[in-house]
């Protein structure tokens, strides 16, 4: 009898990919029987049949351990919150469950309010580092990852945009978030008694002028409700932090002032990131951002805006970042000792859906000669900044 095929995919808890599983009837061994995803789905149909106890008769090792493999994936995925058939908007996970959406930081992050913004009634999901949100996705444990990318006042968050890169996640949705900084202690602290204020250092420097004034030491810490918890939590009496009001009301701190950002119009944009990408449309405004570089030469780079202007496509966002892998390129001539040139990758954020041919045309006229390009995401424009 001819071996049947069976393919699996993504091991959601390790990530690896099993590429094949083998029905091997006709050698006598009782192996997997029915595949893991089928149409973009994960069945929860697994029978394994395989000898797992050990046939070595078939000599065979590699089959046993990915029937192993197998099984153990089936069981911790049990547990698992069950995955998206279709990437979209939408609030729940396609299977009727609430959208789990990862954040960096603690409950009371704006990163918290940005992911209940984008999906409401979501469950946000509280991760220690970005990486552990992105890892999150990738691993099938939650259905979304939220990232800040660029703020009013501060710019761009540079890291994030090289957590984009190292990452194969797509961007499906943007929001803007007002951010209104309060300074924040433990009952019975004023103002005056303040030497330290912790914070992201985002926070920080979004309040610079506030915080000159008062004089205090300023301590960078990884997320602003963090720095709320760390202060309630050792009931510090001289030292402040820079955090939402929803973090004073969560961690019981006192509001010693409220609005200290430098400007009251502070927004910080948001991205959602998914697995699979969207299907982009063009019912609605939607933005699209991607990533490239180019050789080095006397107006490239213009060469490459040029692909866009000349289709009347407006770029909302243009970042230039060293291409961490190989950050320097030898000049031209490849002389001893000659000078060298930065490597950069370009972010290019333009205000085109990928449905539309404008957009494709002028993909395909910068692929030319642009020497990478990758596609972020095509995802609905956020213009709200509640
Ligand atoms: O620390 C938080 O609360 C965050 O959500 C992070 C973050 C950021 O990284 O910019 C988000 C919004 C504000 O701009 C300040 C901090």
């Amino acid at each position: 009898m001819a071996a049947t095929v069976y393919r699996a995919s993504i091991n959601p808890i390790s990530g690896k990919t099993i590429s094949k599983i083998s029905n091997e009837d006709q050698t006598g061994s009782k192996f997997v029987k029915s595949s893991l995803k089928t149409s973009g789905k994960w069945r929860q149909k697994v029978s394994i049949k395989a000898s797992i106890q050990g046939d070595n008769t078939l000599g065979d090792k590699s089959k046993k351990s990915q029937a192993l493999e197998l099984q153990r994936i089936f069981e911790e995925s049990q547990s698992l919150p069950k995955p998206l058939s279709v990437t979209d908007l939408s609030n729940t996970a396609g299977n009727g469950s609430r959208l789990r959406v990862a954040y960096q930081g603690v409950p009371g992050a704006y990163s918290e309010s940005a992911a209940s913004k984008a999906y409401p009634n979501c469950e946000a999901v509280p991760c220690e580092q970005f990486d552990a949100a992105f890892n999150a996705v990738e691993r099938w444990l939650v259905d979304r990852a939220v990232l800040p990318i660029e703020n009013s006042l501060g710019g761009s968050i540079h890291r994030n945009y090289d957590l984009l890169l190292r990452h194969s996640l797509h961007i499906v949705g943007e929001v803007r978030l007002s951010i209104r900084h309060c300074l924040l202690a433990n009952h019975g602290v004023r103002i005056d008694d303040l030497r330290r204020v912790l914070s992201h250092p985002q926070a920080l420097a979004q309040c610079e002028n506030t915080l000159t004034k008062l004089g205090v030491v300023r301590e960078s810490v990884d997320d602003t409700a963090g720095a709320a918890q760390f202060v309630a939590a050792n009931k510090l009496q001289d030292v402040g932090a820079v955090a939402s009001k929803g973090a004073a009301k969560i961690y019981g701190l006192d509001i010693l002032a409220q609005d200290i950002q430098d400007d009251s119009d502070n927004v910080t944009r948001f991205l959602m990131l998914a697995r699979e990408p969207i299907i982009p449309g063009t019912d609605r405004p939607f933005k699209t951002s991607i990533v490239f570089s180019l050789e080095e030469g006397p107006g490239v780079l213009f060469k490459a805006l040029a692909v866009f202007a000349m289709r009347q496509i407006n770029l909302t966002k243009i970042e230039s970042r060293p291409r961490r892998k190989q950050p320097l390129r030898a000049s031209d001539d490849g002389s001893n000792g000659s000078p060298k040139y930065f490597d950069y990758l370009f972010y290019v954020d333009f205000e085109a859906s990928m449905a539309d041919p404008n957009s494709q045309n002028a993909l395909r006229h910068l692929k030319e000669f642009a020497t990478f390009l990758r596609v972020l995401g095509s995802y609905p424009t956020d213009n709200g900044t509640a």
